[in-house]
């Protein structure tokens, strides 16, 4: 799934380039998304940095589908006393497309509106994936963009974001919530007011084990110091290489088979469907040990563990048994070989 998207943003059609005196925009504004699961205090965070003394013009930009929430979400952030709002609707259809279009252009048509702003915060709506949003700032350098963007801040629930982050998603749908900590810059666990230490412990540890390199912050009300969430410059070429670096390393991050296949479901068999692992058994070999593993799955959840089995004089053959909706063996293998094969290099 990850790899259709990509390549389908790619190819997405009329992105306007800003027109700039040098070819170079003069002042760059950048721009934090910030996401998270429904309800875990976007808004809230938003407003934060809206109140607290910035001495900075901020835009607040709102990612919505157009569920009728608007009034709502208006009423929410116009406490914040000078506030420009545009709306980011995303219809039915290629979500990356009219990401990518519809953002660029709504934040235009804001600046050409209003005037320049020296940052802009964009909320997305609860189910977004962050990576598509972010990559629509994702422009070629010869295009030029006075905007860039400076991180993306991922709000947690501290009470339901464990339960989020491992639900268990219909038929090929990928966990947004752990999607949105897999791309973060920053990630907030926020109402810690709502859990014990040993609760809180479990969804950093969680939080940690989706993104290594995310740095995590931990609030009430989504109250932090604003000089930890903005001007964090996480792509510092402002071009957007290193975003397009970042994407990457998102993905390759996390090269196994098992995060890929089992959680992500990011597989799909030669119809297009997503596949979906059941139940997983098999024996394989790691290079080094004498042991046989066995590896064992139901659904997204696998454990491998050695057995007292040697593998001696026979043949190290890798065997899976796969039970689950649209399996295709040869992509399965296909993918399997391939990510051996890296895993083989890599340990030599
Ligand atoms: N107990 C507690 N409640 C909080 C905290 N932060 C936010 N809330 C409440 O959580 C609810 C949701 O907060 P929002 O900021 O609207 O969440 P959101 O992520 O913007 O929600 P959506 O945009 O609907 O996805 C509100 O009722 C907030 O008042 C906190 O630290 N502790
Ligand atoms: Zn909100």
């Amino acid at each position: 799934m990850d790899g259709v998207m990509m390549e389908e943003e790619d190819d997405c059609p009329d992105l306007v380039p800003i027109e700039t005196q040098s070819g170079r925009p003069a002042e760059q504004i950048p721009v934090t998304i910030i996401t998270g699961y429904l309800g875990a205090g976007k808004t809230t965070l938003l407003n934060y940095i809206l109140t607290e003394q910035h001495n900075k013009r901020i835009a607040v930009i709102l990612n919505e589908f157009g569920e009728g929430s608007a009034l709502e979400k208006s009423l929410a952030v116009s406490q914040a006393g000078e506030l420009y709002e545009e709306w980011l609707e995303l219809r039915n259809g290629c979500l990356c497309c009219s990401v990518k279009d519809n953002g660029l252009k709504a934040i235009e048509n804001l600046m050409e509106k209003k005037g320049k702003f020296d940052y802009i915060l964009l909320e997305t709506t609860g189910l977004a994936d962050p990576g598509a949003v972010a990559s629509m700032f994702w422009v070629d350098a010869e295009l030029g963009s006075d905007i860039y963007l400076d991180g993306i801040v991922t709000v947690i629930d501290a009470k339901y974001g464990l339960q989020q982050l491992t639900e268990e998603k219909a038929d090929g749908l990928v966990n947004e919530a752990a999607r949105q900590i897999a791309v973060a810059d920053l990630t907030i666990i926020n109402k810690t007011d709502l859990v014990k230490e040993e609760e809180l412990n479990q969804v950093r540890d969680t939080v940690r084990s989706i993104n290594g390199l995310v740095k995590i912050l931990e609030t009430q009300r989504s109250r932090v110091d604003l000089s930890e969430v903005l001007d964090l410059h996480s792509f510092d070429s402002k071009d957007g290489a290193n975003l397009a670096e970042k994407l990457q390393l998102v993905k390759s991050a996390r090269p196994h088979l098992d995060k890929d296949l089992l959680w992500e479901k990011m597989f799909c068999n030669k119809e297009g469907q997503p596949m979906t692992v059941i139940r997983l058994k098999g024996i394989v070999s790691f290079a080094g040990k004498a042991h046989q593993v066995m590896l064992q799955g139901v659904h997204e959840l696998y454990e491998l563990n050695e057995t007292p089995q040697l593998w001696e004089e026979n043949p190290r053959i890798n065997r899976l048994v796969f039970i689950g909706r649209n399996l295709d063996k040869d992509i399965l293998c296909e993918q399997f070989t391939s990510k051996v094969v890296l895993d083989t290099e890599k340990n030599s």
